[in-house]
C-alpha cells in the first residue's frame, strides 16, 4: 500500500541513464542520489515523473499526433484492424469495449504486444499469438511506433536497473530469466469528451478507464498536453491528480514488481477521467517480465520485510492471460 502522498515526485534520472551500465555506478554520488529518490517514490506512491530520460521530445510529440490522427478516422476505417481473441487480442477496440471491474471504459484503443513466434511459449503463450494489427492510415504509424517502442524498452531497462539497486539488489536483478527478454505492451489510447464536469463524482459511464493496477514491472505514460485526467489513489483513498508535465513521463509500478519486491513497492491503483472539453490521447508503454517468468519475492526483499514471503509464485503470462480473458465484452 502506498502512503498518504499528496503529489507525485519528479525525478531527474539523467545520471542513471548515462551511467547505469558503468560498473563504477555504485560509487557515483549522482547515480546513488537517483537510486535513493526512486526508492522513496516507489515506497511512498508507486508513481513518479521521470525527466532527463533521453527520449527525443519530437518523437514523444509525434506519437501523440499520429494517435490523434488515427482516432479521428471514421469508425469503419478503425474497424479494419479490429481486436479479437483470434488475433491474439491485438488491434483496435471501440469505446466501451474494454471493461474494468465489470464496467465499460470510455476509451478506444489499439493494443500491441511484443510479437512471439507460434509455439514459442507452448500452451501458455497461445492466447497472445498473432501479429500486431497496425493501421495503414496514417502511413507512418507503424514505423513511428516501432521506433518509440525501441526507445521505451531501452529506457525501461535503465529504470529497472535503478530500481534493482534501490531494492538493495544488483543492477541486473531484472535481467536474464526475469526480464532480460521483457514482454512489452503498447496501448495507444483515446478518451472522448464526457458530459460530467466534476471529476470527483463522475458517474460510472463517464470514466475513461476505471481504477486498476498495471500488470508488469513499470509503465511509461506519455499523456496529452494540457489535460489533467489521470488520478492516483493514496492510502486514505483520495484521488491525487497526475497532470501532464512537459518533458516527462509518468512512471508507475506494476503487479509483478510488487511480488518481486515482497510488497516493498506496490502497484498503485489509478484511473482516468477526462472532464476536459477536448478529446484526450495517451500512449502507454508497459515494460513487463519475460512472458514465461516465474515471479516470487526476491530473497533480498524478503529479508528486508520481516523474512516472510507475502506472495506466492505467479507466472507473468498467466497473469496477463487472466486479464485478457476478462477485459473485453
Ligand atoms: N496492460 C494494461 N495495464 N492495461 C491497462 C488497462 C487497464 C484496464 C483493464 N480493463 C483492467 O481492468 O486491467
Ligand atoms: O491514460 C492514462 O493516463 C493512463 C492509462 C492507463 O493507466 C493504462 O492504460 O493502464
Ligand atoms: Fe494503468
Amino acid at each position: 500500500m502506498a502512503t498518504d502522498f499528496k503529489s507525485i515526485p519528479i525525478i531527474d534520472i539523467s545520471p542513471l541513464v548515462a551511467k547505469c551500465d558503468d560498473p563504477k555506478r555504485v560509487q557515483d554520488p549522482d547515480v546513488l542520489e537517483v537510486v535513493g529518490q526512486l526508492d522513496q517514490a516507489c515506497r511512498e506512491a508507486g508513481f513518479f515523473y521521470v525527466k532527463g530520460h533521453g527520449i527525443p521530445d519530437s518523437l514523444i510529440k509525434d506519437v501523440k499526433n499520429v494517435t490523434r490522427k488515427f482516432f479521428d478516422l471514421p469508425y469503419e476505417e478503425k474497424l479494419k484492424i479490429k481486436l479479437s481473441a483470434v488475433a491474439g487480442y491485438r488491434g483496435y477496440q471501440r469505446i466501451g469495449e474494454n471493461i474494468t471491474k465489470g464496467i465499460p471504459d470510455m476509451h478506444e484503443a489499439i493494443d500491441c504486444y511484443r510479437e512471439i513466434t507460434p509455439g514459442m511459449y507452448g500452451a501458455l503463450g497461445k492466447i497472445i499469438e498473432g501479429v500486431n494489427q497496425w493501421p495503414h492510415d496514417p502511413p507512418y504509424f507503424r514505423v513511428l511506433m516501432e521506433e518509440y517502442i525501441s526507445f521505451c524498452t531501452d529506457l525501461s531497462r535503465k529504470i529497472m536497473r535503478g530500481i534493482a539497486l534501490a531494492l538493495g539488489g544488483s543492477a541486473d536483478e531484472f535481467e536474464g530469466e526475469r526480464a532480460g527478454d521483457a514482454f512489452w505492451v503498447l496501448r495507444v489510447i483515446g478518451y472522448p469528451v464526457v458530459s460530467n464536469t466534476n471529476g470527483q463524482n463522475a458517474p460510472e459511464n463517464d470514466i475513461g478507464c476505471g481504477a486498476h493496477t498495471d500488470y508488469g514491472l513499470v509503465t511509461l505514460v506519455n499523456q496529452d498536453d494540457g489535460i489533467t485526467a489521470l488520478q492516483v489513489r493514496n492510502l486514505s483513498g483520495e484521488w491525487i491528480s497526475a497532470p501532464p508535465i512537459p518533458g516527462t513521463f509518468v512512471c508507475n509500478i506494476g503487479d509483478m514488481l510488487k511480488i518481486w519486491s515482497n510488497g516493498m513497492y506496490d502497484s498503485t491503483l489509478h484511473r482516468v477521467i477526462n472532464t476536459s472539453p477536448k478529446y484526450r490521447v495517451c500512449v502507454a508503454y508497459f515494460y513487463e517480465p519475460n512472458f514465461d517468468a516465474a515471479v516470487e519475492p526476491l530473497d533480498i526483499c524478503k529479508e528486508k520485510t520481516g523474512g516472510i514471503k507475502k506472495f506466492g509464485k505467479a507466472v507473468y503470462g498467466e497473469h496477463l492471460a487472466s486479464k485478457l480473458e476478462t477485459n473485453f465484452v
